[in-house]
């Protein structure tokens, strides 16, 4: 482990096994191919909608306890695009998918939606602020590298090939390249860099395991 390695590298290692499985998770090939029921695409939806309002929240509680101005103020910004993603892209999609909003708060977060908010909300809010960074820093990446690979197949389904044109535009690389500069920024100790490991780890699988949900429509047991 040299320290001469940027930390956002040195976690990405900690994630990759996970994205490994993600790009090989049938829910992403069938939204490149178009084959995806769209009955797990509405899942998806609804869920990331959810997950999108919770995400915003986790943002804002790092800009609240960011160490510099430039943090504070990246980290409002990219909060409050979070919510015009879940505004513009959500009242879109689930508008084409047949559902409304009330159908949206009817549904409420599932299983994996409640764990991955609740654990995102926790650690933003709990941990080092760099643990705060690493826990979120999945979202940002795995969306980014997913989209990329998602253009560069391209989907023949017009409503997926949208979907994808939000995480693999140039707009949404920008925003991941700031999170990935600022992190490297920051100054961990072993101990704590092991921790930032583990949330990394964790969000990642969760990444996983968001998209499983979907494809699986996981729903509360009663
Ligand atoms: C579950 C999930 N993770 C990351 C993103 C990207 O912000 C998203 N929209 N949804």
């Amino acid at each position: 482990m040299s320290s001469a390695e940027p930390l956002s590298a040195r976690l990405w290692r900690a994630g990759e096994h996970a994205y490994a499985r993600i790009l090989q998770h049938p829910f992403l090939i069938g939204l490149a191919d178009g084959s995806l029921p769209r009955e797990q695409f509405a899942h998806y939806i609804v869920q990331d909608a959810h997950y999108l309002r919770a995400y915003s929240r986790a943002l804002s509680t790092l800009s609240a306890r960011a160490p510099t101005e430039d943090a504070v103020r990246m980290f409002a910004l990219h909060s409050a695009e979070a919510i015009d993603v879940e505004r513009a892209l959500h009242e879109s999609l689930l508008g084409d998918l047949g559902l409304t909003p009330a159908d949206l708060d009817r549904i409420g977060p599932g299983p994996t939606t409640t764990a991955y908010m609740s654990y995102l909300l926790a650690t933003t809010a709990s941990g080092s602020f760099a643990e705060g960074v690493a826990a979120v820093l999945p979202c940002y990446w795995i969306y980014r590298e997913v989209g990329r690979v998602l253009v560069r197949d391209g989907s023949p389904d017009e409503l997926y090939a949208r979907w994808i044109a939000t995480y693999g535009g140039d707009e949404f690389d920008a925003v991941v390249d700031q999170a990935l500069a600022l992190t490297d920024t920051l100054q961990v100790s072993p101990a704590e860099f092991a921790a930032c490991e583990r949330h990394f780890a964790m969000a990642a699988r969760y990444e996983w395991m968001f998209w499983d949900a979907a494809w699986q429509r996981l729903q509360w047991p009663f």
